[in-house]
């Protein structure tokens, strides 16, 4: 398996470099170079394997041999061992044919550590057989950071620093991070948003003088493998629900677009998937773009759904890259546009885009409304994000016949202040969380400029 760019001008890369390199070097996304094939009998035969030997079949073609399968075995059954539910990600069925895709039973509480849970073991086994130490630079809102701290921490081989913006995360988020005080984890607090986060992490891929050799690795779903895990819930969902026999639908709360990326891989390796839902914040330019053609960053809002408090959608490259018929040059140039002025896509490819994917903006008022409604029709207790998604399935869902899945992307403990705004009491944590709130924390706030952070890691670097 080769993996190409985005942008069309990186050399091609195997597996093992894809993943230990992150961003490609024209500024692109990896993706494979061909999408592997899940056949109508191969889908129909994970009905009822373990979670586990369901990720192990529909991951070992992106593999491709790198990690021989028994090895590969071991880190997919170890990486699912750590959550809390023996089904790792449960549907619950909330009315007939609608059930939510519950992603937050793992170590930190939402879908990220899906991912990081097996990239951190992906990453030590590359690293300890390689005899190299290495870098992650990552950027969070407030989920991928705690899940990559949880997912690397005992990792010998790396040294992980993590930019959140200051107080724009929740108290939960912050003190996941925070409170995990190993020497080898560095918490940064920038004073700025999740999109100046992202951007120095982009540019210090781009540009890595400052690192004086040492090897730069993503967290972040600018690294195919945290896109390659995530198609595995969309399959075991599809499969569980009838796939291959019947088509299903999924609902995702998005905003930087890995997670609905990883749905729409899983759905041209081969599952049927009748409509994709993106669900969006305030923070709307994914809607925008479908339903308006209007692909321009906006200012960033603060909502109630943090995490998705993002305006520029790395992984959506990846879809336009598809929607473009895998033109990297046209990529490019919409891109360098996009970063300069409002931009548009060209007809084709919005009109390919149109056929599978719908839209929907939920703002803050309706994402409180709509834990409330939630709780009341169905007793499921949604966090923001979830909420989204909720509403945004009831409203766009194309018929009442397809299986509606909603992605449940947080538990909602991590967010009790949109939870108590709602009208509800509060939302205990589990228990291997009792005393988060008391534990000591450790953070260095810098201002958002490159050269600070490049600095404060060249200098704290093992
Ligand atoms: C809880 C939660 N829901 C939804 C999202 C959106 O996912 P994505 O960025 O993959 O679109 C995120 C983070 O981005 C998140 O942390
Ligand atoms: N919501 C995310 C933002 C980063 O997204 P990623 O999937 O690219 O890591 C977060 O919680 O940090």
């Amino acid at each position: 398996m080769r993996y190409i760019s985005t942008r069309g001008q990186a050399p091609a890369l195997s597996f093992e470099e894809v993943v230990l390199t992150g961003m490609a070097v024209d500024g692109g996304l990896y993706v494979p170079e061909t999408v592997p094939q899940l056949s109508h009998e191969e889908l129909a035969a994970m009905a009822g394997l373990s979670y586990a030997e369901i990720a192990f079949r529909v991951m070992k073609p992106f593999v491709g041999g790198e990690i021989d399968d028994d090895t590969f075995r071991g880190l997919v059954r170890d990486a699912y061992a750590t959550f809390s539910h023996d089904a790792v990600v449960p549907l619950n069925q909330l009315d007939a044919n609608h059930f939510l895709l519950e992603l937050f039973h793992g170590p930190t509480l939402a879908f990220k550590d899906v991912a990081l849970q097996l990239l951190g073991r992906i990453l030590d086994h590359f690293l300890a057989k390689r005899g190299e130490r290495a870098v992650i630079m990552g950027a969070t809102s407030g989920d991928t950071g705690s899940a990559a701290i949880e997912g690397c921490r005992h990792c010998d081989h790396l040294d992980i620093f993590i930019l959140h913006p200051h107080n724009r995360v929740s108290e939960v988020q912050r003190r996941q991070m925070t409170s995990v005080l190993a020497d080898n984890v560095f918490n940064i607090a920038i004073e700025g948003n999740f999109d100046d986060a992202q951007a120095m992490v982009k540019a210090s891929f781009a540009d890595q003088a400052f690192l004086n050799g040492a090897r730069l690795v993503a967290v972040n779903s600018i690294n195919w493998a945290r896109i390659m895990a995530q198609i595995v819930y969309y399959v075991a969902a599809g499969v569980a629900l009838g796939a291959p026999h019947r088509e299903v639908s999924f609902c995702v709360p998005s905003a930087n677009f890995g997670n609905l990326f990883a749905g729409y891989m899983a759905y041209k390796m081969g599952l049927p998937v009748k409509q994709f839902i993106i669900a969006t914040n305030a923070n709307d330019i994914l809607h925008r773009t479908l339903a308006d053609n209007d692909f321009s960053k906006r200012e960033l809002a603060a909502t109630l759904a943090p995490s998705m408090d993002i305006v520029v959608s790395s992984n959506f490259e990846r879809l336009l890259f598809d929607a473009y018929d895998r033109d990297g040059n046209a990529v490019r140039e919409l891109l360098e546009r996009f970063q300069q002025e409002p931009a548009v896509l060209a007809e084709a490819p919005l009109a390919k885009l149109r056929e599978k994917f719908s839209s929907f903006s939920v703002d803050d008022d309706t994402i409180l409304e709509t834990i409330r409604d939630a709780h009341h029709r169905t007793k499921a207790l949604l966090d923001p994000h979830t909420a989204t998604g909720y509403r945004a399935a009831e409203r766009a869902r194309a018929d009442a016949v397809t299986p509606m899945i909603t992605l449940a992307t947080a538990h909602p403990a991590k967010f009790a202040e949109a939870v108590v705004r709602a009208g509800f009491s509060g939302v205990p944590l589990p228990p291997h969380m009792d005393d988060l709130l008391e534990r000591e924390e450790r953070y260095t706030v810098l201002p958002a400029e490159l050269k600070a952070v490049q600095s404060f890691i060249a200098d704290n670097r093992r």
